[in-house]
């Protein structure tokens, strides 16, 4: 495995693959890695030749008020944990490689419509901080396959349609999410919990669970399933942002014959907001 900090040196090494007639996936990151990057990394390796994993923690993201400064940074570890996997290239460029004229002076891409609800809400400016960010590993990386974390399931599905509505020729692949063994998501955030918010931390996914059950029992008045969700995670000790039930693909608000939802939901517990969701089949 090769660590490459510059984007020139990268897209040599790409593209000396390609001309070989290989596959290349690419794995976007922020770093401080957990088993959840691990099985994407993974998947990445059973869908192309050659597999590249960026760790760039993206200010363009970050609101001023969120923990840009203090996100982790564990590019050393993060590089001994994906040495056994099979990854070709960890690419951690620099800010200010990535921004050469600053980030408030950078194009943007924007996907509108799927942005505007559930965490771009919360975090205004966020998504576009995303996609503009992944638009620009993928025109650097030029992959065949990007793989992504249902975890961050809005997230996902803005990617998907960037790559629809710019028809960039690049298959996304999305990941179930990987769970500690108490059903809490894994996420680098995880880190910010007190051990007394780590054992609260699983009661929002057994409230997900519990909703998602409710509604495959026949329950379909999503906005009391919302509000019962959101007063069990307040009982249990959590800020909620949003809870919100949802139709799978687009986040349009389900009518009542919807087949496929998407449970999702955003708490703070201390200082660590945590997201999660399921998915419904009715
Ligand atoms: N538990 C998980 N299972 C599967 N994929 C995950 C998991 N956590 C994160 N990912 C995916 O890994 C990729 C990189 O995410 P990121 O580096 O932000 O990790 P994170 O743990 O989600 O961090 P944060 O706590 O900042 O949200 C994204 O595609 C994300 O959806
Ligand atoms: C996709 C991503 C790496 C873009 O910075 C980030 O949003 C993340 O880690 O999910
Ligand atoms: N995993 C999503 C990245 C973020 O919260 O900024």
């Amino acid at each position: 495995m090769n660590r490459v900090h510059g984007i020139a040196e990268l897209r040599e090494r790409v593209a000396a693959w390609r001309r070989d007639g290989q596959r290349v996936a690419l794995v976007p990151t922020m770093g401080n890695l957990h088993a959840g990057h691990v099985a994407l990394v993974v998947r990445a390796r059973e869908l192309a030749d050659r597999v590249v994993a960026s760790v760039f923690v993206n200010p363009l993201q970050f609101g001023p008020n969120e923990d840009f400064g203090s996100y982790p940074r564990t590019l050393d570890a993060d590089a001994q944990r994906l040495q056994p996997v099979g990854l070709d290239i960890l690419f951690a460029p620099a800010v200010s490689d990535m921004y050469p004229r600053g980030v408030a002076g950078t194009t943007v891409v924007k996907v509108s419509g799927l942005t505007e609800t559930l965490c771009g809400l919360s975090r205004p400016g966020h998504f576009d901080g995303v996609t503009t960010v992944v638009s620009k590993l993928f025109h650097i990386v030029q992959p065949d396959v990007g793989v992504f974390g249902e975890k961050d399931w809005q997230q996902l599905q803005v990617i998907r349609r960037m790559v629809a509505d710019l028809d960039m020729p690049i298959h996304v692949e999305g990941l179930p999410t990987v769970r500690e063994d108490d059903g809490l998501a894994m996420s680098s955030r995880n880190g910010y919990l007190s051990a007394a918010e780590r054992a609260l931390a699983p009661a929002l996914y057994a409230a997900l669970g519990a909703a998602a059950e409710r509604i495959r029992e026949g329950e379909r008045d999503y906005p009391l399933v919302e509000t019962a969700l959101a007063e069990t995670l307040e009982t249990a000790g959590f800020r909620p942002d949003y809870v919100q039930v949802r139709r799978a693909q687009d986040l349009a608000t389900p009518t009542a014959d919807e087949r496929e939802l998407r449970i999702l939901a955003a708490a703070w517990l201390g200082r660590a907001r945590l997201i999660d969701n399921v998915g419904v089949s009715v």
